[in-house]
């Protein structure tokens, strides 16, 4: 496609100013809030809150930001009306990996981007992914075992890789989707590298050697798509054309995917964790919500059914804000501007902290409750403010998957539950880490218990 002209352009050497005059803690240079922020971001910011206020400056692995803290910021950040806030120069750190992702667009090259992906999120394409997942799961789930402990958290993420490539990529050889498999889990480790620059034998250069594996397995599946086609998600991105019949060009469609099946995995994978987590706590929760399961029948949910799936919805979303997978992100400020009367010069780095909103008890009491009745009606703690609750982000770049996610939430959670009751020792209640994505650390040791013998797919 012509890629339109943008206002914000990449700049790659753009300046970093002096942050002396916005209120923070004197801390050792480099290294700043590093371990504090790394073992306990949310402490960290109200602890930082209470000393500074609302905006304050934060030193971490080497980077100065700016953090403008509580729900006005993110509706200031998200909705950049005076669009000074630029996306794709606030995540330049994780550009060697997703650089041309939409995530990593801005402005009008981001909204020409936008609009043909759009096409691959259509209602009628969303309901053939949810035929693929639904077969898939059934089959998937047939290898676990029962009546014995099991780490539930990375046998979710295993089962989720497994799904996504058939689902995401139509891809069902064995051998390929383990290749596949394990380039993208080197990708996806990369985004946590201390060392952000690609060097031999780091992180970060395993990560990168992996998206160029990673883009010659798509540039090679693209050819034979475009012609076939096929139901799975990369298909769909390979013909996607916005109203106009603007296509993509193959690169682009590289990039996209290779940013998509990030951005996709680890959020869809730690809600779950956080779900099966909270149900297996409170069996009195965990039956009101195999009840609801249950009252639309056997076997997999339906597309025209999941609406009716509203109390399992209020617990995917109570997951949402307990354990936000994207808890802050950042953008880069690209006109002097100002916040709270503290002046914000061009090349500022920003952090919003959606994550720790969420935290706030002024907005959600007790907030380390898991109460999913929060998002009833007559309580409607999220609609306290427009960005009380806002795990997937907000105005131009707000998730674009944000149903597809609760699809397969949906999708996932009926034939679980259909088949098993899950429980948990005590002594195993786990410990979480909340960054980059929130895991319990002791991997969720649950036992699955069958409900009905003959669940097993034919
Ligand atoms: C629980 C599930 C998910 C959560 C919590 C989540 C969260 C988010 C958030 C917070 C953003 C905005 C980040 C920012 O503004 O800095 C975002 C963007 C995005 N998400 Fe998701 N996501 C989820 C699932 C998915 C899925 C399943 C897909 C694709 C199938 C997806 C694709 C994307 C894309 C492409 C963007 C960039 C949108 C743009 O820049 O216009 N996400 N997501």
């Amino acid at each position: 496609m012509t890629v339109l002209a943008t206002t914000i352009a990449p700049i790659a050497g753009l300046e970093r100013p002096y942050l002396g005059h916005i209120p923070g803690p004197r801390t050792i240079p480099f290294l700043g809030k590093t371990i504090s922020f790394g073992l306990n971001p949310y402490g960290t910011y109200f602890d930082q809150i209470t000393r500074f206020g609302d905006v304050f400056r934060m030193t971490v692995f080497g980077e100065t930001w700016a953090v403008l803290a509580g729900p006005d910021a993110l509706e200031h950040v998200y909705l950049n009306r005076e669009n000074i806030f630029s996306a794709q120069n606030g995540l330049r750190a994780f550009a060697p990996l997703f650089s041309g992702g939409l995530l990593h667009r801005d402005d009008l090259d981001h909204r020409a981007h936008r609009r043909v992906m759009q096409a691959a999120f259509r209602a009628p394409v969303l309901r053939n992914y949810l035929d693929l997942m639904n077969g898939e799961i059934a089959r998937l789930l047939d290898d676990w075992p029962t009546g014995t402990k099991i780490k539930f958290a990375p046998s979710i993420k295993e089962l989720t890789l497994r799904l996504g490539a058939h689902v995401f990529m139509g891809v069902t050889d064995a051998a390929e989707v383990a290749r596949i498999n394990a380039a993208f889990i080197r990708e996806v480790a990369a985004t946590s590298a201390l060392i952000r620059k690609p060097l031999p034998l780091t992180k970060m250069g395993r990560g990168v050697a992996a998206r160029a594996a990673l883009s010659n397995d798509f540039k090679r599946l693209i050819a034979s798509r475009k012609t076939t086609g096929g139901d799975d998600f990369f298909s769909q991105l390979c013909i996607a054309q916005d109203e106009d019949g603007h296509g993509w060009s193959d690169q682009d469609i590289v990039d996209h995917f290779n940013f998509l099946l990030v951005a996709a995995h680890d959020a869809v994978t730690g809600a779950l964790t956080a779900m099966i987590w909270a149900l297996a706590q409170d069996q009195a929760m965990q039956d009101r919500v195999y009840a609801e399961i249950a009252r639309l029948g056997d076997g997999p949910v339906q597309y025209d059914d999941l609406d009716q799936l509203d109390l399992t919805d209020r617990v995917y979303r109570e997951a949402l804000r307990r354990f936000a997978p994207s808890a802050f992100t950042a953008r880069a400020v690209m006109a002097d501007t100002e916040w709270h009367g503290h002046r914000l010069p061009r090349g500022t780095n920003v952090v919003i902290c959606p994550g720790p909103v969420m935290m706030t008890p002024e907005i959600f009491p007790d907030p380390d409750r898991f109460d999913p009745d929060r998002f009833t009606p007559d309580r409607a703690e999220d609609r306290k403010h427009r960005f009380a609750w806002s795990p997937f982000g907000g105005g131009a770049h707000k998730c674009i998957g944000l149903h597809f996610s609760s699809i397969q939430v949906k999708a996932f959670m009926a034939q679980f539950l259909q088949r098993y009751r899950i429980e948990m020792d005590v002594q195993d209640l786990p410990k979480w880490r909340d960054i980059p994505t929130p895991i319990p650390t002791n991997g969720l040791p649950v036992t699955l218990c069958p409900r009905q013998p003959a669940s097993k797919t034919p």
